[in-house]
């Protein structure tokens, strides 16, 4: 779990994140959404103590990252997994050999355990047989397994993702979307998704943070947000007639399966 308690972030005199609290529970995906500026990325940052806020509480597990000496900051970093947007590979080393290196950094185990748990988490994300590739001759929702495996093979408790979908057709969008859910509620990890993509908030959001001007001005689950009233979060996420249709359109379907809320 990570709880966030009146966090404040400024640069300079201008406030930024203006007293954000959030509890973000293990097993589930936990969406931050909003327009571009809305402050995503520096709560994002605040959060995996890459900014320091001025005010409030960041915790893991009870353990608050605002407060935390480095050593013990260092020890939790090593329990959070991150997939970049470009899921920033090394192009120099293979697929096999990505996924090793955080083993190489941070584990300690033997040759032979480091390439087992490599196999392991290459195969889960069914890339076992692409291991001896480069970069350059996977494609992009292949580089994004990759990306995922690398974040995954240490195990972490927490799993950060910034723009999965990025640069990926719908279709395989979908499919990491599936593949992030699943791990999520598999490895028990608490994870967080900064995302633009409105397919991934319906499909995956347990538990969605709509970011505007700096506040969370609403949270609340994918099934939550098909009836929710708020204006400034139907604007932004139901933009266009054909989204306020769709929306409509599955009122009507949840009122006559009974699901309506
Ligand atoms: N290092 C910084 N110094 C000063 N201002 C910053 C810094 N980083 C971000 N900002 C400002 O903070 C505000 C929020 O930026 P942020 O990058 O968090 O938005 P965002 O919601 O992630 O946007 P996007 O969706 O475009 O990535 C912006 O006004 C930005 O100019």
């Amino acid at each position: 779990m990570i709880e966030l308690l009146n966090v404040k972030k400024s640069f300079g005199d201008k406030p930024i994140i203006k007293g954000v609290d959030i509890v973000m529970e293990s097993s589930k995906c936990n969406l931050i959404i909003g327009s571009s500026g809305s402050g995503k990325t520096v709560l994002t940052k605040c959060i995996v103590g890459l900014f320091t806020p001025e005010e409030g509480h960041i915790k893991y597990d009870g353990q608050d990252i605002v407060s935390m000496p480095l050593e013990e900051k260092k020890e939790l970093r090593q329990r959070i997994g991150m997939l970049f947007q470009g899921s920033a590979l090394f192009d120099s080393m293979t697929v096999e050999q990505n996924v090793l290196f955080p083993l190489e950094m941070f584990s300690g185990k033997s040759y032979n355990e480091r390439k087992k748990r490599a196999d392991e988490v290459l195969a889960r994300v069914n890339l076992l047989e692409a291991k001896n590739k480069y970069p350059a001759e996977i494609s992009g929702g292949m580089k994004k397994r990759v990306g995922i495996a690398r974040a995954i093979v240490l195990n972490p408790k927490y799993l950060f993702c910034d723009e999965p979908n990025s640069g990926l057709d719908p279709q395989t969008s979908l499919l990491i979307d599936k593949l992030i859910k699943e791990i999520t509620v598999e490895y028990d990890m608490t994870t967080v998704v900064v995302t633009h993509d409105m397919n991934s908030v319906m499909e995956i959001g347990d538990h969605i943070i709509y970011m505007y001007q700096g506040q969370k001005q609403w949270e609340g689950s994918n099934k939550e947000i098909i009836y929710s009233d708020d204006k400034l979060l139907n604007d932004f996420i139901f933009a266009s007639d054909f989204l306020q249709d769709a929306k409509k359109m599955r009122q009507i379907e949840d009122k006559r399966k009974g699901l309506a809320q």
